[in-house]
């Protein structure tokens, strides 16, 4: 059994981003950007008005009443605005050459059918000068980048219509389990809680599910399953049958399926039996079936993943960060315990409660929980000593 810190150096150092490819603007926001943009035209692109009032020459229009020549909406390409005359002109609008300032209408008077301007107007007053937000030929957004909304308005801007981008990779969610029942329970079975939570965490931390798929513990229709979602998931996540019984299948089936296995069984508490393999490609990650170490094994291993398959840099970096503890807490056994906690208010700052549980099955507890807290084998705390906590979701 290795640690669950090497086995997550093995899984880090298998995961590549995948290949990136071209993808339309609205469609972007949350990838990272494989490619540099840079600016296709300035912005704004021709000096524009930022008030709606009148365009005029300096110096000659200080403290004088000349008359309005023309009017300049958004988007008409006006003429030049000879000496003598004012221009009215709106916001957005291009001020016109020869224009050196606009004055916003508030502070003119309109007297004789002549605009009089106050004796006060300095060079460059209410317009936005061509490319003062960024020049052609720009770079705007370096490789790297995680797109938010206001990157893909500026290369909007920009005059970008798609990007390059590492695709989200393709997830499949398979709940393995003779027991699992959905409508009706009968003697023997019980609800699946395994699909519901995976499914949406994969949406929570913006991952969509692109199959889902439940089998009953049959090695037959346990391979055929997986083998049809790998042709269309980079990474097909299951959970149960993973561990040492007769009809823990998975392993077997991985191996029947030519996997080459990246590890199997972690010291840790819960997610013990979790498996890691590579099918070509692709990623099979078995997570345990009890619900605690499926989300566990979810959280610490799976997000990761996807999130190096998707090109977020230091995607296995997680920020585990140490907490007072609320109360005392052990663990006396031999594997480094992930403990649903929650993260307390408290007058010098946060400290973190390691929630009471009854085992790797105690959904209550899980749901309680905002972190997970490390507990390393032998460790034992009291309150205030500090413990490494993460936060369970992070949405993104
Ligand atoms: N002799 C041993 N037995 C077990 C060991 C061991 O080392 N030696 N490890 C235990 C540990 S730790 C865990 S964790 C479990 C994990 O076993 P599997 O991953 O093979 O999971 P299953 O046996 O299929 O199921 C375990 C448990 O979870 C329930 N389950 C499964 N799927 C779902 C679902 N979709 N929704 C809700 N609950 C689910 C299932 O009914 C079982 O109760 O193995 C221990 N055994
Ligand atoms: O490792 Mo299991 O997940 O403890 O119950």
């Amino acid at each position: 059994m290795i640690h669950p810190d090497h086995a997550l150096e093995l899984l880090a150092s298998t995961a590549k981003p995948l290949p990136a490819r071209a993808v339309s603007l609205s469609r972007a926001a949350g990838h990272v950007l494989a490619q540099e943009v840079r600016a296709r035209v300035s912005f704004p692109p021709a000096p524009v008005a930022a008030m709606d009032g009148y365009a005029v020459r300096l110096p000659e229009a200080c403290g004088q009443a000349l008359p309005m020549l023309f009017t300049v909406a958004a988007g008409d390409d006006p003429p030049p605005l000879p000496a003598g005359g004012c221009a009215r002109i709106f916001t957005g609008a291009v001020v016109p050459e020869g224009a050196t300032a606009v004055v916003a209408q508030e502070d003119v008077e309109l007297v004789g059918g002549q605009v009089r301007f106050p004796a006060q107007i300095s060079p460059g007053d209410n317009i936005r000068q061509k490319g003062e937000v960024f020049a052609q030929g720009e770079v705007l957004a370096e490789a790297g980048v995680v797109l938010t909304p206001a990157h893909l308005a500026l290369l909007a801007a920009a005059g970008k219509k798609r990007l390059v981008v590492h695709p989200k990779p393709r997830v499949a969610v398979v709940a393995t389990g003779s027991e699992l029942a959905d409508e009706k329970l009968t003697r023997g079975k019980i609800f699946d809680s395994n699909t519901p939570m995976l499914e949406s965490f994969l949406l929570l931390s913006g991952f969509a599910v692109a199959a889902k798929a439940r089998v009953p513990d049959q090695l037959d229709a346990l391979q055929k399953t997986l083998t049809s979602l790998l042709a269309h998931a980079d990474v097909v996540i299951t959970t149960g049958g993973v561990s040492v019984g007769d009809l823990d299948l998975l392993p077997q089936a991985v191996q029947e399926l030519g996997g080459e296995v990246i590890f199997h069984k972690v010291a840790m508490q819960p997610g013990k039996p979790v498996l890691a393999a590579k099918v070509g490609e692709r990623f099979i990650l078995g997570l345990p079936g009890n619900p605690v170490s499926a989300l566990v094994g979810f959280r610490l291993f799976a997000l990761p993943l996807l999130r190096a398959l998707a090109g977020f840099a230091q995607a296995f970096h997680e920020p585990w960060t140490p907490l007072p503890l609320a109360g005392p807490v052990s663990n006396r056994g031999q594997r480094v315990q992930f403990r649903p906690a929650r993260e307390l208010p408290s007058e010098t700052g946060k400290a973190v409660e390691v929630l009471p549980w009854k085992g790797s099955h105690d959904l209550k507890a899980a749901a309680q929980a905002t972190h997970l807290a490390r507990l390393d084998a032998g460790f034992a705390g009291q309150a205030g000593d500090r413990v490494l906590a993460v936060e369970l979701y992070r949405p993104r």
